[in-house]
């Protein structure tokens, strides 16, 4: 399976001082798989996260991406390889537009300068991968809205815009439904499935459990830094051990 996959975590552990944070947690995702990654609060979620996209180094095993051994890349070194991630807390810039916020995030893909007047073609060129993306997660009505204005759930339409804008093979969603509305929900889930069925690997922290099960097809389970399943919606939810996580917490 190893050729195929998108994505492999083989024994990945991370140790801060005394304190182990991961310990072997080993999974591949298959290119085009969308996997839903959830556990109780303090499980590990947003460290693996952070271990994938190259924030945090392991301290023992590899993360390989397309193939590519990553362990010890950088942040921008593994977004070379195609990993795109969206962050828990909002990263727009609220004094520019929506089409501004993604223009910004393409020209750095097509070739660093942010400066509009020093790379005309380049700033011409952003703003129709812009545009493009916008359109893809619904947002086209609003390319000319300050971001710092839109509904939370059109902020987090906008930063996966903007992730877009970057070409990502293999996409991070870090609880991509925190503080949306609940009008916001269904459109938000829509851009997802979308993102899904265009054939990108999508990995997704969510504690919204309900959206989370209809959307992804296997669900990864972190409990005390390990991983302790990893299967079908159905199946993990049927699974003794998770019940037994999740004591005294709403599954
Ligand atoms: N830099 C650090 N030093 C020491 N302990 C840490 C560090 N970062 C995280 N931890 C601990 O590691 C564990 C996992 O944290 P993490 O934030 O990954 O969990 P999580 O599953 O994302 O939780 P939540 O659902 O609450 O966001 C927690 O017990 C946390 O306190």
């Amino acid at each position: 399976m190893e050729d195929r996959s998108a994505l492999v975590l083989d024994a990945v552990g991370l140790q801060i001082g005394g304190a182990r944070i991961l310990h072997d947690v080993s999974f591949e995702v298959a290119t085009g798989e969308m996997v839903g990654v959830i556990g109780p609060n303090g499980a590990g979620k947003t460290t693996l996260f952070n271990v994938i996209s190259g924030v945090l180094i392991p301290t023992s095993g590899r993360v390989l991406l397309a193939g590519k051994d990553v362990t010890s890349r950088k942040v921008h070194q593994r977004a070379r390889v195609g990993l795109g991630r969206t962050f828990q807390t909002s990263s727009v810039f609220p004094g520019l537009s929506a089409r501004e916020n993604v223009r910004l995030a393409a020209q750095s893909k097509l070739g660093g300068a942010t400066s509009p007047w020093r790379m005309p073609r380049a700033g011409d060129e952003a703003t129709a991968v812009a545009m493009r993306c916008l359109d893809e997660v619904e947002l086209a009505h609003h390319a000319g809205t300050d971001a710092g204005v839109l509904s939370h759930g059109d902020k987090r339409k906008l930063e996966i815009a903007m992730l877009l804008a970057t070409e990502p093979e293999v996409v991070l969603l870090d609880e991509p439904m925190a503080g949306v509305g609940s009008g916001d929900v269904a459109g938000l889930v829509e851009v997802i499935r979308r993102l899904h069925r265009s054939g990108r690997t999508v990995l997704m922290v969510e504690h919204h459990m309900e959206v989370l099960l209809g959307l992804v097809d296997r669900v990864a389970v972190m409990h005390h830094g390990e991983l302790l399943a990893i299967d079908t919606p159905k199946a993990v939810m049927a699974d003794t051990a998770v019940q037994q996580a999740y004591l005294g917490e709403t599954v």
